[in-house]
Parts: structure tokens; sequence; C-alpha cells
């Protein structure tokens, strides 16, 4: 399978802006509050196939939301919806290896753009439940009865046909209220076609509901813990394992005047992905807590340790460390397609080789 490296890079700004044109019009309703004059901490963030490091990317996306920060977005953009200030960024980074320029106005709802003007379009929601499941072995923490404040992102994936804006974000609310209904302050097991709540069942669950209520709807995923989940499009069960690492390094092959040829360090966040298909006694794919087990060993290597001594590994840039962790990690993990690396928020490497959807940008 080929391999494919997303550099990726994140960069904040502060704005205001009114999400209608100088005429007044706009794609939202008249009493929409975002045609009002309002303000985010907004996020910009891309994804390149190549970049001559992560820093470099992540400099170049600084440099081009700079005019935006402490500003008017009405001045720059007639009607600055995320998925318009998303092109914009994009034509101001001007790099060909570009892949996708996503913006979010809120930590809960965000549009990514490829260079085609195909869009993604999330939005993140949460409930609070209780939950157990009935098949694991005796002794399994998730046999006794606990509960989580569950996530869910429902994300749409459409082209915009040079529209300003895609599937709105409030379409997605209108289509998550009765399932929240259903699921908030509720014990999942009691719910009918959920007595093995698992967090593949519940998003193939969601995915049966809402996808006859939006067809643009790509893909569910349900975020069981802040460390683990699962991805569910109609067909495909995609499950991720978060693991933090504390790690010293040098990168001694930088340009000599880069203070990363000095001994650093990063509080690591890296994202085990893994596709398989669902052992239907169990209700999920791969336990997170076998992820978790198979991947001690490598994570021991990583943690509060210097990478510069890892055996096997020359350099610990991003990109060389991600294929170092596929490369130990494969014989225990088979099912691992994707491995995500971030050594700042938002700034790292995507290294995926699976079959399916590898762009998935959350
Ligand atoms: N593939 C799945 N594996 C597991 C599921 C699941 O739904 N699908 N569910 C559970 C448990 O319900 C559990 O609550 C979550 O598991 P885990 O990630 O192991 O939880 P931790 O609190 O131990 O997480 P850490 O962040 O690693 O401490 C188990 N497996």
């Amino acid at each position: 399978m080929n391999e494919t490296l997303f550099y990726v890079a994140a960069a904040p700004f502060e704005a205001a802006c009114r999400v209608e044109n100088a005429l007044g019009q706009s794609p939202l309703s008249a009493a929409h509050p975002a045609r009002r004059l309002h303000g985010h901490s907004f996020l910009a963030k891309v994804r390149a196939i190549g970049a001559s490091s992560v820093e470099a990317l992540r400099q170049q996306l600084a440099h081009s939301v700079a005019p935006l920060d402490y500003n008017d977005l009405n001045q720059f953009l007639p009607m600055p919806t995320d998925e318009n200030l998303a092109r914009w960024i994009r034509a101001r980074l001007a790099l060909p290896s570009v892949a996708s320029v996503g913006v979010q106005s809120t930590l809960h709802q965000g549009a990514d753009l490829d260079l085609a003007d195909n869009a993604h379009i999330w939005r993140r929601f949460r409930f609070e439940a209780a939950h157990r499941l009935p098949n694991v072995a005796p002794g399994h923490q998730c046999g006794r009865m606990h509960g989580h404040g569950f996530e869910v992102i429902l994300h749409a994936n459409q082209n915009l046909q040079a529209q300003d804006m895609g599937v709105d974000f409030d379409r997605l609310a209108a289509v998550w209220q009765p399932l929240h209904d259903q699921l908030h302050h509720h014990c999942l097991n009691d719910i009918p076609g959920l007595d093995n709540p698992t967090s593949e069942t519940l998003a193939a669950w969601l995915w049966e509901r809402l996808k006859p209520e939006l067809d643009a709807l790509s893909w569910v995923s349900v975020y069981e813990t802040v460390t683990a989940g699962c991805h569910y499009d109609g067909q495909h069960y995609r499950i991720w394992k978060d693991q933090r690492f504390e790690s010293a390094l040098t990168l001694s092959r930088a340009d000599p005047a880069d203070s990363v040829r000095r001994l650093h360090g990063h509080s690591y966040l890296l994202r085990l992905h893994l596709t398989a298909p669902l052992d239907t006694v169990m209700g999920w794919t791969v336990d997170y807590g076998d992820v978790k087990t198979q991947f001690k060993p490598i994570y021991q290597q990583l943690d509060h340790h210097n990478l510069n001594d890892l055996t096997g590994l020359d350099e610990p840039d991003p990109a060389s460390l991600a294929r170092w962790i596929r490369t130990q990690a494969a014989a225990g993990l088979p099912q691992l397609d994707r491995i995500d690396l971030y050594e700042t928020p938002g700034c790292g490497v995507v290294l995926s080789w699976g079959e399916h959807e590898p762009g998935l940008p959350v």
C-alpha cells in the first residue's frame, strides 16, 4: 500500500466578522446571529505533501493569516464564511504542495477545502451517558457500569461549486438534536439497538439514523474518551487511540542557525489509527486497551527519553519518527494504517498507508 506523508500546521488568529456582504446579502437566514458583528478565536490549518519542515510550514501559515489577526474580516473578503476564509488563506499560502486548508471558527466546527474546492464540513456535539459492555471478559473495566462525556463529530463532504458556504453548521445541529435527546443523560444499554454500546456500535447506530436525513454525511466520529474513538462511513470502521509522550531531542541536520539543533523537547501527541472489520460478538474492531498494551513496549522507549538514543532512528524529525513508530508497531498492531504525530498542538505529520480515506482531516 502506498504511503502518504502530510505535513500539518495550525495558526490561530482573532478576528471580527459579519457573515453578510456589503449589500446585506448572506447565505444565512435574516435573523441568524452571525449576521451581526461578532468575533471568534479562529484556527487556520494546513496539510501539505512535502515541506522543508513542520516549523517552516507553520511559519508560512502564520504569515498568511497575520493580516487577519485583530482585524475585521469583511475588509478582506466580502463574505467571510469559514469556507471563503479557507480559500483566501489557500490563495495567500500559494504552496503547490498544499493538500487542504481548513478554518475552524470555534473549537466545535470548521471547514477544510482541498484544491478542487471539495469541502469537508464538520461539527462536534457532546452528550453525557452511562454504559457497560456486556460481552467483555470477566474483570475488563468496561464490563462494569460506567459513563462518559461522549463527543460526536458529524462530517459532511461536498464540492462547493463556487458557493460561499457548504452544509450549514445549523443543519448539522438540527439533525443531531433528536439523537442528543435520545442519548443525553441515559444509559445507552437501555436504548433499542445499543444493547452492546461500543464506540463502533454507536457510530453505526448514529449513521443509520442520520444518513437518511443528511445525504452529504460522510463520516460519524464517536469519541468515547478523550483518547479513543471510532469513525464510521457506512462501511468502514476506523478506530483511534491517542498516546502522549514527553521527549527530548536535537535535530543535528537542521540549518546551522536553527535553534532545533540545540537539545530541546516536546510533549508529543500520537494518534494511532486502525482499520479492521467488526467483531460482531464483541461489537468492536480492536479493543482500545489492547492497542495500548501492544504499543506499550514502543511507548516505553519514547516517553521521558532522548529520541536521539532510539535504535534505528538517525534523526528524530517528525517524519522519520512517525516512520520509525510505524516499523516498530507493525508486528503487534497489523491493523494500524495511519499515524498522526504532533510535536506541538496542531503541528506535525500524518503518515497514512491505508486503503480508506487517508485524508480524513480530524
Ligand atoms: N474498540 C473498542 N475498544 C474499547 C471500547 C470500544 O467501544 N471500542 N470501549 C472500551 C471501554 O468502554 C472504555 O471505557 C474505554 O476504553 P480505554 O480507551 O481503554 O479507556 P481508558 O480510560 O483506560 O483510557 P486511557 O486514556 O488509555 O487511560 C474499551 N475498549
